[in-house]
């Protein structure tokens, strides 16, 4: 018997460091791009992103159109709207400028064009037939890591839930990730979105689906996400910190993207659709509540877990150990600005239902490690109100 189950794993090619986002042009050279889609959003313009990608491009000579009428939590609708302005204008490279919102929208806007239907038709796994032109993505959260992963997560507006479309065509041709992005983002971005690369990295490693490459990742990320993430917020300009803090949403990024995610995810996609609130958040908000759901099925995986964030285990039971992640987590996300539940949110005991029936049937839920039922994440939500 093997020791080791068969998996599959697949990242993009990438580029790491500083300065790697001005590699655009060449890419954009190396896919013989004729005229560019710019996907980005108006927070990354004000931070002055994409003015450098646009000269970037003008270096080499090839001529662009931006597409920017995006929110966070991108909208099946604005999706649309960026796939027929990359038709009328003839376009045949994508190049994403921003976090996980704007290089979902891209994502989108490709597998829309090239299949020509609307992009409910790709929620769920596996249902993306022809691939979208090439992507370049130069990621300028520490978070989403949607530029290395087989996710793309669009709002159904009418369902006012977040689809999940898995795929490998969801995998961009390349990242261009480059640390000095994040240079910009506030403290309660940083914050938020370094604890969603943290709760990707969590919920890779007890995924029933992770496997000995996504662990040295998941495990890696969890200890730089960990021991960065305050010095990046309380020092925003502090180099080492922020490429520390990008490093671990990357290593998060190639974990989750090939081990998936778990309840944290399925429970917050619902409530990112319902109440727009940003993701990073709500995933702040539910975590400590899923790891007590879980802990007991996976106390060996908790366990490296708890290590990786510089718990001493030993002398510790099980429980006590799961206590001492739990309080540790929200002692952190206390510091962070991350304050509140569900309930100061807007979230009310009469929205759970709703919630739960939209995420009893995400993607994300398969491979938590422990089986959730519809009864389960009501209590989870509960919990977290
Ligand atoms: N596809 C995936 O694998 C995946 C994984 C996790 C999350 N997501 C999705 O990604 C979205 C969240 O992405 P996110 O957390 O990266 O944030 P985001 O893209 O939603 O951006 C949030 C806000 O921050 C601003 N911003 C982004 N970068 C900035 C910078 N460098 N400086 C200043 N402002 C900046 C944006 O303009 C926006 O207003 C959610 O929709 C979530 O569901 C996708
Ligand atoms: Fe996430």
């Amino acid at each position: 018997m093997a020791n080791y189950e068969m998996r599959k794993f697949v990242v993009p090619e990438f580029i790491f460091g500083a300065g790697a986002r001005h590699r655009v042009g060449d890419y954009a050279r190396h896919f013989s791009a004729r005229r560019v889609l710019i996907v980005s959003d108006p927070g990354v313009i004000a931070a002055g992103w994409l003015k450098e990608v646009q000269d970037d491009l003008e270096k080499v000579g090839i001529p662009w159109v931006v597409f920017q009428a995006l929110t966070p939590n991108p909208k099946d609708h604005e999706v649309m709207a960026g796939a027929l302005l990359y038709a009328r204008e003839h376009c045949d490279v994508i190049v994403a400028v921003g976090g996980g919102s704007v290089v979902d929208c891209a994502k989108g806007i490709g597998i829309v064009h090239s299949n020509r239907c609307d992009i409910t038709a790709f929620e769920g796994v596996d249902r993306v037939n022809i691939p979208g032109p090439p992507l370049i993505c130069i990621p300028t959260t520490a978070g989403a890591a949607a530029d290395v992963s087989q996710f793309c997560i669009i709002c159904n507006t009418p369902g006012r839930y977040k689809m999940a479309i898995i795929s490998k065509s969801m995998v961009p041709d390349v990242s261009l990730v480059d640390p000095e992005t994040t240079l910009t983002m506030n403290p309660y971005l940083t914050a938020c979105t370094g604890l969603d690369a943290l709760t990707h990295a969590i919920e890779a490693y007890v995924s029933t689906a992770s496997s000995p490459i996504v662990d040295l990742h998941a495990l890696a990320a969890i200890k730089l996400l960990w021991h960065n993430i305050e010095t990046a917020v309380s020092q925003p300009t502090l180099m080492p910190a922020r490429e520390n803090m990008v490093l671990g949403s990357l290593q998060a990024g190639i974990a989750f993207s090939n081990a998936s995610l778990g309840a944290v995810h399925a429970l917050a996609h619902p409530l990112g659709g319902y109440l727009d609130l940003p993701h990073g958040e709500c995933n702040a908000l539910l975590l400590e509540h899923v790891i007590r759901f879980n802990a007991a099925t996976a106390p060996e995986r908790y366990q490296q877990i708890a290590e990786a964030m510089g718990i001493d285990p030993r002398g510790l039971s099980p429980r006590e150990m799961v206590g001492r992640i739990t309080d540790a987590i929200l002692a952190r996300r206390t510091r962070l600005g991350v304050l509140g539940s569900l309930e100061t949110r807007g979230v009310r005991a009469a929205d759970i239902p709703e919630l739960a029936s939209h995420a009893v049937k995400d993607a994300c839920l398969v491979t938590n490690p422990r089986r959730a039922t519809i009864n389960d994440i009501k209590v989870i939500y509960g919990e977290a109100l």
